[in-house]
Formats: C-alpha cells, structure tokens, sequence
C-alpha cells in the first residue's frame, strides 16, 4: 500500500498538507504561520476562491438531485445449494407494479370463480391446471421457483405461455414465507392448488435432500402459512401413485396400506398425506390429496421415460426397457393431461371451505383423498412400440432389469372413490394421448435445431 500512496503524495503541495510529526501525532501550525500564509491572498484571491467553492458546491448538488434514485436491491435471491435442485433466476418481488400484476391476475371472472394460487405454476401439470382455471373465469396466480431440475427452457416457455392466457407466475420458492403471506395480503385466495413439488422416483439416489426441502419443507411452510391467514383457503395438492410402493393387491385403492415406499421421493408423499392430516385436524384446514398416475402429454416432464424414450427414439440412442424379476412385466397406469386436470379442477370445486381462522380451528373440516389414475395398465414395452409407430422409426431396445432406485413394478388405480365424488372418468387411451404429445414434441423441438434437444 505504501508505495502506491508514494508518487501521490509527492505530487501534492506538500506545504498545504499537514504532516505528522516525527512522533507520529499530528502538530497543530501556529498561529502566526496561518497568518504568514493568509499574507499570500489578497482580497481579490479570497472573494474568487469563495466564487468557485460556492458554484462548485452548487454543481454537486444539482448532479445528486437529477441522479436517479438507485433500484432496490432484490427482495429475493435464489440461489443454488447443495440441498436444493437449484434456481438460476433472480427473483424480486413487492412494489405497487408486481401487486398490480398479481391482483389483476389473480382477479375473479366468473360468478361463481374460485381465486386460485397454483404452486409449481410453471410445472407440466401446473400450466394445464392454470390455463383450464384461467379460461373457465376463475382468478389465477402462479408461483415457481424455476429451478433447474429439468431444461429451464422449456419451464419459460410453458411461463410464456402462461402470460398470453393472462395468467401471472411470480417467481418464488414456497419455503418462502415473507412471500406466501405477502400474495395473502394482496389477494384472499379461496383456494391453493398444491404442485409445487421435487418429482421423480429415481433422482431421489441422487438429490435426496431436494425432496426434504420442497415435499416436506416446502409443504408445512405452505401449511403454516395457509393456517394462519384469514380466511383460510382450501387446499387441494399432488399427492402419488408411488405411496402405493411394494404393494401387490390391485387395483390400488385409497383403502389399501400405504406404508412400503420403495423411493424417497414416495416417502415424502406419504410423509405429506401424514403432515396434511396433522394440519386438517389441528387448524381445521379443508385439505384434499391427488394421488396422480404416471401424468403425460404435450409440455410434458423431460424426466420421464415416455418423454426421453421419444428424444432417444429420434436421435437413434438405446433405450432400456425395465423387466421385474423373471422377466416379469414393467406397466404403468398412465394418465392423460387433459383427464388429470378435469379430476384436479373438480376436487377444487367440490372443496369444502376451511374451518379455521387465526390458525385455531373453529370445527371439523374435509380432508380428502383419491386416485386420478386411468385404470388401465400398459407396458413399458407398449409404450415404447406406440412411440415407434407414431414416430415412424423403430427403437434400438435393450432389456434390462429394474434396477432398485425406487421404481415399482407395477400401477394400477381403482378410481371408483374419484367418480363418485368428483365425477372423474378418463376418456383417453394411451395411444390416443401419445400421438397428441408427439405431435406437440414435434412441433415444439424443431428437428432443424438438433443442438436444442
Ligand atoms: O405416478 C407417480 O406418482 C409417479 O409417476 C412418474 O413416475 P414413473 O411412473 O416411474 O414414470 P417414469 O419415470 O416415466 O417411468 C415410466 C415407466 O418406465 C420405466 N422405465 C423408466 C426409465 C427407463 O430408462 N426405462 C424404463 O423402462 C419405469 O420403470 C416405469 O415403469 C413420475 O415421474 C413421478 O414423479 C410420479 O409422479
């Protein structure tokens, strides 16, 4: 530091400096050396120095009052951790602008419209349920946290679709609490819609703290937030399939035990089935469970397998077909998009209103839980020739064993429960679903930009 300061200081007037003594205190000058200095100015010199201090003092202060004001830092910074999948995006929120945003698109049509907070709004379910509320005239607001488990990409893209139906997505994690209860203040949300959520069975091997703090974490912030506001909304969130885990009787029913996980990632849903019967019972919150099947279709999860076995089909990868033990059948019970969202949208409706307020509860409240599935299983093995004939190009398979990573062998949904209280009767076979979502991959990843798959 000292020889950097040395050619600066030698170029200063050293006799208008006050230097240290040799002891290192400072020595005040005499008095009749300040004198002796003063001789050197005339009257002339005093009243121009004091001429070009004044305009120099003018000149800051009017450079400072047209400066503009400096932004506000971020409220929010998301950031990545080893715990989390992480979030690239900046996320700031508040101010009059964001409120404006997220009252009008929060804001009710309809007579008899819900007001609805989705979580996981940017998700593959989340957009589809967003979009149905939206056009039925309901009020919608979105929430995600855009982390990077899956291509980012396509989350801005389902996002942009999002704002030209006029439906907001505020960018925020729902283990942030300042911010869930800041959308309460602004908006009185009749209802949550919960799937906001770490998906996949198998990357729980690897990231197995990301399902702690978005299904369990995640879930009882929303909780503590949903059961302290005024009034209280009625909750209706993604529950799974996979809480069904080792079980061998079929068809699954909501009866049946659901207490041999074979994945974490089924294990934090079983957890939350737990956590929102603490929470319906303690706070008197109206909660409802979807125990979704194997979801798929256009703006689908590039997670799973009949999404990446279609890249992999096109770009000639291998593609492992799963075999249980003694080459026993793999099968899915796999849902249409557009049957979940009809099963999604008719258990909000049939939601009964929360009983508590102030976080005590006032009475008994409704605590629901049901299977979307389609009631019929396909192999892994068809899923793989339909893709084949509607691609028009045969797969380079490979059979190998499941391995143990958290997939079961197989699912099967009674949805018996979910007709008689919903209404919810799926209309579309896999074939049918599939050529829908291949014609929508087709057309979203241009074949010309191979560099973008
Ligand atoms: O219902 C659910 O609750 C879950 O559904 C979904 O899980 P899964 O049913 O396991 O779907 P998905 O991964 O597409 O595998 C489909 C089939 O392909 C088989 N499979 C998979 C990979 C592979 O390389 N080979 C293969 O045969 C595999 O063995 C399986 O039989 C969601 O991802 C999950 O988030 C959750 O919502």
């Amino acid at each position: 530091m000292s020889h950097q300061l040395k050619p600066i200081v030698s170029s200063l007037h050293l006799d208008n400096i006050l230097l240290p003594s040799a002891s290192g205190k400072f020595k005040p000058p005499s008095s009749s050396y300040i004198i002796h200095r003063l001789r050197f100015f005339n009257s002339s010199s005093l009243q121009k120095l004091t001429l070009w201090s004044f305009l120099f003092l003018a000149a800051i202060l009017f450079f400072f009052l047209l400066s503009p004001p400096s932004p506000p830092p971020p409220r929010r910074y998301l950031q990545s951790t080893t715990t989390t999948t992480s979030s690239i995006i900046t996320s700031s929120w508040g101010g009059s602008d964001w409120e404006r945003r997220v009252r009008s698109s929060a804001h009710v049509r309809s007579k008899t419209g819900l007001s609805v907070l989705v979580t996981g709004a940017a998700g593959f379910v989340g957009t589809h349920v967003s979009i149905a509320l939206k056009r039925r005239g309901d009020g919608v607001l979105g929430l995600d946290n855009f982390n990077n488990y899956y291509d980012i990409a396509l989350k801005m893209s389902r996002k942009s679709l999002l704002d030209r139906t006029g439906v907001f997505v505020v960018e925020g994690d729902i283990n942030d609490a300042d911010l869930l209860r800041k959308l309460f203040d602004v908006v009185a949300f009749t209802h949550v819609m919960h799937l906001a959520a770490q998906a996949g069975v198998r990357y729980a091997m690897q990231n197995p703290n990301s399902y702690i703090h978005s299904n369990i974490a995640g879930f009882v912030n929303l909780l503590e937030v949903c059961k302290s506001v005024n009034p209280q909304p009625a909750i209706v969130w993604a529950s799974s399939s996979s809480v069904y885990g080792l079980n061998s009787k079929v068809p699954f029913s909501e009866k049946d035990r659901t207490d041999h996980p074979a994945s974490l990632y089924a294990a934090t849903k079983k957890a939350d089935e737990a956590i929102a019967h603490a929470y319906n019972y303690i706070h008197g919150l109206s909660i409802t469970g979807l125990r979704f099947f194997t979801v798929y279709g256009p703006w689908g999860r590039p997670d799973m397998a009949y999404f990446f076995f279609t890249k992999d089909i096109l770009k000639g990868k291998e593609i492992s077909v799963f075999e249980g033990p003694n080459h026993g059948t793999v099968a899915r019970d796999f849902t249409y998009i557009d049957d979940v969202v009809k099963g999604c949208l008719a258990a909000l409706d049939t939601a009964k209103k929360s009983t508590g307020s102030g976080g005590k509860k006032k009475g008994a409240a409704q605590l629901r839980i049901f299977n979307l599935g389609n009631t019929k299983p396909v192999p892994v093995s068809k899923l793989l020739s339909i893709l084949e004939k509607l691609l028009k190009v045969k797969a380079k398979r490979k059979v190998v064993s499941m391995p143990r990573n958290g997939d079961v062998q197989f699912t099967h949904a009674n949805i018996s429960l979910a007709y008689k209280e919903l209404g919810y009767k799926p209309t579309t076979d896999l074939e049918t679903g599939l050529k829908k979502f291949v014609k929508w991959y087709v057309g979203y990843y241009d074949p010309k930009k191979k560099s973008a798959w």
